[in-house]
C-alpha cells in the first residue's frame, strides 16, 4: 500500500474520531473507561477538535465580545456598537495564529488591530471557555500589539492525585502540589519569606502544611509548630519538629523564644556588619528556621477573662514581630486558618499585610475569599469563591502579581511515620529556648 494512502486512510479515520467524539466519548466513560484521562487522548482527538471548534466559532464569537473591526468601502470602525449610516459593516474578525499544543491545552497568538487594547480578550475569555468547550481561557498581553491565548482543555488538578514525594529542593524551597498547567507548584520561602494560606474546614489546609513539611523535612530547616488544636496535625510529624506548641499559653512561650531567637540572630549580623543571615558567610549563617501556625483563629479565642485577653493580645504582637523581622534573619512564618479577618482578633490585618503569599482554599462565605486575596490579587478572588466542595486541596495561589489554581500532594501515611522519625537538625536555636517538645512518634513529652 503505496505510504501516502496509508496517511489518507489514518487522517479520514482521526476525523471520523473527532467528529464523533460526543458519541463514543461518553459511552465509553459510562462503561469504565476514563477516556478523558488517556495521555494521548489530547493529542489524538482534543488536539485536532479544539482547533476545529476555535477555528469554526472565531469568526463569531470575535464579532459578539467586541473584538472585530467592522470595516465599510469608505469608512472604518472599531467595536460593534458604531454603524456607519447607509453602510453594511463587515466585522473583521483579528487574526489568529495557528495553535500551538501544550501538553494539556494550547497557545494562540492574536495580533491587534491598530487602535485596540488587549483589555476586551480579557473579558472575552470566559466566553472563549464556553465556544471551544474548555477548561480555561487565560488571556496574556507579553508584546505590544499581541495578545497571547492559553487554552487549558482539562482540568489537570481534578480526579485523583497520587501521593508524591517531593524532589530534593533548593534550601527553603518545596514542591507541594502542582499547578494547572500541570508545572509543579513550588513554595519557595527564600523568594516570597511568609505565606497564609485560608480556607473552611475540610478544604486541605492541613494537607498542604503537610506536603510543606515533606518537602522540607530532609532539608537543613529547623521547623516550629504552633497547633493549637492539641497538636492533632501538626504532632503528626513531632520527631521532625525543633519545638512544637499545642495549646496558646505553649504558643505565646514559643512565639517569645522566636522573637528572643530573631534578637540574636540580629546581633550575629550587626556583628558581622551584614544586613541578613544570607550575606553572612556560610559558618557563621544560622539554621533557617519556619514557623507553622495551624489553625490561627485558636491563638486569638478568649473566654473572657483578663488573662486570656492578655495572652490572645501577647500572642498577636508576638507573631506580628515575628513577621516584620524574621525574612531577612532566616524565620519564615507559614499561617493557616479559616478566616484572617480583624474580627478574629487584635492585629490580625497587619499580620495579614506582612503575608506575601496568599493560598486560598474553598471557603464558607465570599468574604473569606476576599479578605485572603482581595487586597493583593482582587481578579483572583471570584477564582477561589468558585472551588466547590469536591475539590478538596484546590486552592488560588496568589503572590505579588500573579495567581494561578493549584492542588497540594495528598501525604501518604508511610511519609508521615517516616517524616516522624526524621531527626531535626541539630542546633537550630543560637538561644537556648526551653520548647516544648514531642517524643518521636507523636506521644507528648
Ligand atoms: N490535595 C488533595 N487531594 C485530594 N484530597 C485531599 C487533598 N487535600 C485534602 N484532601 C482531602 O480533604 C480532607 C480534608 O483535608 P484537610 O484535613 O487538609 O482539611 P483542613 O482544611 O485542614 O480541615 P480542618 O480545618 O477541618 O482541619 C483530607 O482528609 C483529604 O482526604
Amino acid at each position: 500500500m503505496p505510504a501516502s494512502l496509508v496517511v489518507w486512510v489514518l487522517t479520514a479515520l482521526l476525523l471520523v474520531g473527532v467528529l464523533t467524539q460526543r458519541w463514543w466519548e461518553p459511552r465509553l466513560a459510562a462503561r469504565g473507561i476514563p477516556v478523558r484521562r488517556w495521555p494521548w487522548r489530547w493529542w489524538l482527538v482534543g488536539y485536532p477538535g479544539t482547533t476545529l471548534r476555535i477555528f469554526s466559532t472565531w469568526r463569531r464569537l470575535a464579532h459578539l465580545n467586541g473584538l472585530s473591526v467592522s470595516t465599510s468601502p469608505d469608512r472604518r470602525v472599531i467595536g460593534r456598537d458604531l454603524v456607519v449610516q447607509g453602510q453594511a459593516l463587515r466585522p473583521k474578525p483579528p487574526r489568529l495564529s495557528w495553535p500551538a499544543p501544550t501538553k494539556n491545552g494550547l497557545t494562540l497568538r492574536v495580533l491587534l488591530h491598530p487602535g485596540q487594547t488587549p483589555a476586551p480578550y480579557f473579558t472575552a475569555a470566559r466566553a472563549m471557555e464556553h465556544a471551544w468547550h474548555v477548561h480555561g481561557v487565560r488571556v496574556t498581553s507579553p508584546r505590544r500589539g499581541q495578545v497571547l491565548i492559553h487554552v487549558t482543555a482539562l482540568d489537570p488538578l481534578t480526579g485523583d492525585v497520587p501521593p508524591v514525594r517531593a524532589p530534593a529542593e533548593a534550601l527553603l524551597s518545596a514542591d507541594v502540589g502542582r499547578i494547572e498547567d500541570g508545572d509543579s507548584w513550588v513554595i519557595d520561602l527564600r523568594r516570597i519569606p511568609h505565606w497564609l494560606i485560608t480556607g473552611a474546614t475540610q478544604s486541605g489546609k492541613s494537607s498542604l502544611l503537610a506536603a510543606l513539611v515533606l518537602a522540607l523535612a530532609p532539608q537543613p530547616v529547623g521547623l516550629v509548630g504552633i497547633d493549637c488544636k492539641g497538636g492533632m496535625e501538626l504532632g503528626l510529624f513531632s520527631g521532625r519538629f525543633s519545638a512544637l506548641a499545642i495549646d496558646r499559653t505553649q504558643a505565646a512561650g514559643l512565639l517569645a523564644d522566636v522573637v528572643e531567637e530573631i534578637q540574636a540572630r540580629m546581633r550575629v549580623c550587626r556583628a558581622a556588619g551584614k544586613r541578613s543571615v544570607w550575606d553572612l558567610s556560610e559558618h557563621l549563617r544560622p539554621v533557617p528556621l519556619v514557623v507553622i501556625v495551624d489553625e490561627l483563629a485558636e491563638l486569638y479565642l478568649t473566654d473572657g477573662s483578663r488573662e486570656s485577653k492578655d495572652e490572645a493580645e501577647q500572642c498577636g504582637t508576638l507573631l506580628l514581630r515575628v513577621a516584620q523581622l524574621g525574612a531577612a534573619l532566616g524565620v519564615h512564618l507559614v499561617i493557616a486558618g479559616q478566616r484572617v479577618g480583624s474580627d478574629i482578633g487584635p492585629r490580625v490585618t497587619a499580620l495579614r499585610a506582612q503575608l506575601g503569599g496568599r493560598v486560598a482554599h474553598r471557603a464558607h462565605d465570599e468574604a473569606s475569599a476576599e479578605m485572603t486575596l482581595g487586597d493583593i490579587n482582587p481578579d483572583a478572588v471570584i477564582t477561589a469563591q468558585n472551588i466547590t466542595e469536591d475539590e478538596q486541596g484546590v486552592a488560588v495561589v496568589a503572590m505579588g502579581g500573579r495567581w494561578m489554581r493549584a492542588r497540594s500532594h495528598l501525604v501518604a501515611t508511610a511519609d508521615v511515620t517516616e517524616i516522624a522519625r526524621t531527626d531535626p537538625p541539630a542546633n537550630p536555636f543560637l538561644t537556648q529556648p526551653d520548647p516544648v517538645t514531642f517524643e518521636k512518634g507523636g506521644a507528648a513529652a
